[in-house]
């Protein structure tokens, strides 16, 4: 890319979350990933510069030296961090206006410091040449946390039946973020299991949220932008999928076509999830398990009678949910067991202010910090040292459990031969597949007494909710106050 020749009409609105917006070039598979702020933080005096600099090389850093060797070499793309001409900045911000969804526009694009990460486009494939009548298509997952906390610092025994994705359904709900409930459960995606998994996939498709989005060539075709702006018709779905799993356009007319296509798009997305892609190793799969009691949600709807059974297979050792789900686990006091050790920290800085710098808290996010995370003892012997360790494990763990996966597919030639392991094979047809995760970012420390306030309320509100469900009406003796007939229940 070269920054002094930078056009806005090269690039277009791509995305964006909570604190990026994405564009991507038109022709190039590159995104800019530009920082926002709180719309109401007056003009100039925004992050200077330097302020948004050291933010964005953070962010890069610690993608590279913390969440890369956790979760593996070919899944991270830490990017690098740009600086682009202001003018093209102030275009391309004013270009792009008219396209975001009006849930994000309280905060705006930071469009001061000309500073911005640049990354690879992750809807389409790095590694092969694309054909022009069928583009790639990309499977993003926000996958959220895939497993029930098992800290003996936990203190509501909900916690320890109902996932905190299922509870927070019920808050997000009532605080009109969403309106419909999603069938969802992470714990279903992570288990292994292809059943549950096909059954966590189709709950996301029939109620994406902000956890499915399916890109055609870069362009969103199914999946939310906000609440108010969803596009989730899954016979166009199914229109634009058709290419990919039947080329020969067989079979696929009438009433069963969206059910075969839909299914043989789940079988991808669980082979992909389950592969060994980041690493390209062959060979022997061990499975990662983590304990049954703690890989069933309550308020799963997965069929109870087969969960009884048995049905949590454990994950092969590499996949990216296996990966992604030991970066989550680092979390292993819960935030109710860190809330104490926060506590101890911020005295500690209180008392010595300078310390922040030596304990690496905000950064600089070099190799060292990998190393310190994962050999962390478990057990506390009191000192500010292993707080400060499950702090940052517990960050990490955050990032883990907020980041996406990016499945993108393309059909492979019949003349080309990649490698046998990046290949998935469907019933009528052969798919090219590459697997990414995104948003890698640092989860802020200050954050922490949010966490903490944020888990109570998800459980309370959760406990309000359900409970209200349970408890029978209270019946009613007299109908009304004219009617005095005694209503009789049966016993
Ligand atoms: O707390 P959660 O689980 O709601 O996660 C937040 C996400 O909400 P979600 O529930 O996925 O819709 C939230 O996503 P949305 O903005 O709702 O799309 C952000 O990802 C937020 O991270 P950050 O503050 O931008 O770094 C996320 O906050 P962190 O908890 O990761 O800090
Ligand atoms: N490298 C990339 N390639 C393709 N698309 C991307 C890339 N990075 C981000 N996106 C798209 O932009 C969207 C927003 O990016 P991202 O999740 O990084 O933003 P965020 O503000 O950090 O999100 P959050 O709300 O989780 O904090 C993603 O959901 C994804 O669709």
């Amino acid at each position: 890319m070269e920054v002094d020749k930078m056009d806005e009409n090269e690039w277009k609105y791509h995305g964006e979350g909570n604190k990026s917006l994405v564009v991507s070039h038109v022709e190039h598979s590159q995104v800019l990933r530009f920082l926002k702020y709180p719309a109401e933080e007056p003009g100039n005096s925004h992050k200077a510069a330097k302020e948004a600099f050291g933010h964005l090389q953070n962010i890069v850093d610690f993608s590279k030296n913390v969440m890369k060797p956790f979760l593996g070499e070919n899944y991270v793309h830490h990017g690098e961090v740009v600086h682009l001409p202001l003018d093209f900045v102030r275009q391309l911000s004013l270009k792009v206006e008219q396209e975001r969804p009006e849930s994000r526009c309280d905060k705006v694009m930071d469009i001061f410091s000309g500073y911005a990460l640049c990354l690879p486009n992750l809807t389409k494939l790095q590694t092969c040449h694309f054909s022009e009548s069928v583009p790639p298509i990309c499977i993003e997952i926000k996958p959220k946390c895939g497993f029930l906390p098992f800290s003996s610092h936990v203190t509501k025994d909900v916690k320890h039946r109902v996932c905190r994705f299922c509870m927070h359904q019920h808050l997000k709900l009532a605080n009109g973020k969403w309106k419909r409930m999603s069938r969802y459960c992470p714990l279903d995606l992570f288990s292994g299991n292809k059943q549950r998994m096909s059954f966590a996939l189709k709950n996301l498709l029939q109620e994406a949220q902000n956890n499915l989005k399916i890109f055609k060539n870069g362009e969103l075709i199914y999946g939310c932008k906000d609440d108010k702006d969803c596009l989730q018709d899954l016979n166009a779905l199914t229109q634009h999928l058709k290419p990919y799993f039947f080329p020969a356009n067989g079979l696929i007319h009438g009433p069963h076509c969206t059910r075969t296509v839909i299914n043989e798009l789940i079988n991808v997305i669980t082979t992909a999830l389950l592969s060994n892609s980041g690493t390209c190793r062959t060979g022997e799969i061990r499975k990662v398990h983590i304990s049954e009691g703690r890989a069933h949600c309550d308020a799963s709807h997965f069929h109870r009678d087969i969960l009884r059974k048995g049905s949590h297979s454990g994950l092969p050792k590499d996949c990216v949910l296996s990966k992604i789900l030991q970066a989550q686990m680092l979390d292993n006091v819960d935030i109710e067991g860190l809330h104490p050790l926060y506590n101890r920290v911020e005295q500690y800085l209180g008392e010595f202010p300078k310390e922040r710098i030596k304990l690496q808290i905000d950064g600089p996010y070099n190799e060292n910090c990998f190393e310190k995370l994962r050999n962390s003892q478990s057990e506390d012997d009191g000192t500010v040292d292993y707080a400060v360790r499950k702090v940052q494990q517990y960050r990490v763990a955050m990032t883990a459990k907020d980041c996406s996966i990016m499945i993108a597919l393309s059909p492979c030639p019949d003349d080309e031969l990649p490698e046998p392991n990046l290949v998935i094979q469907t019933s009528k047809s052969r798919l090219i597949y590459s697997v990414s995760i995104l948003d890698l970012d640092p989860k802020p420390y200050e954050n922490i007494p949010h966490q903490y306030k944020l888990d109570g309320q998800i459980v309370n509100f959760y406990l309000k909710s359900t409970q209200a469900k349970q408890d029978p009406p209270t019946p009613n003796l007299f109908m009304d106050s004219e009617d005095c007939t005694l209503v009789l229940h049966s016993v």
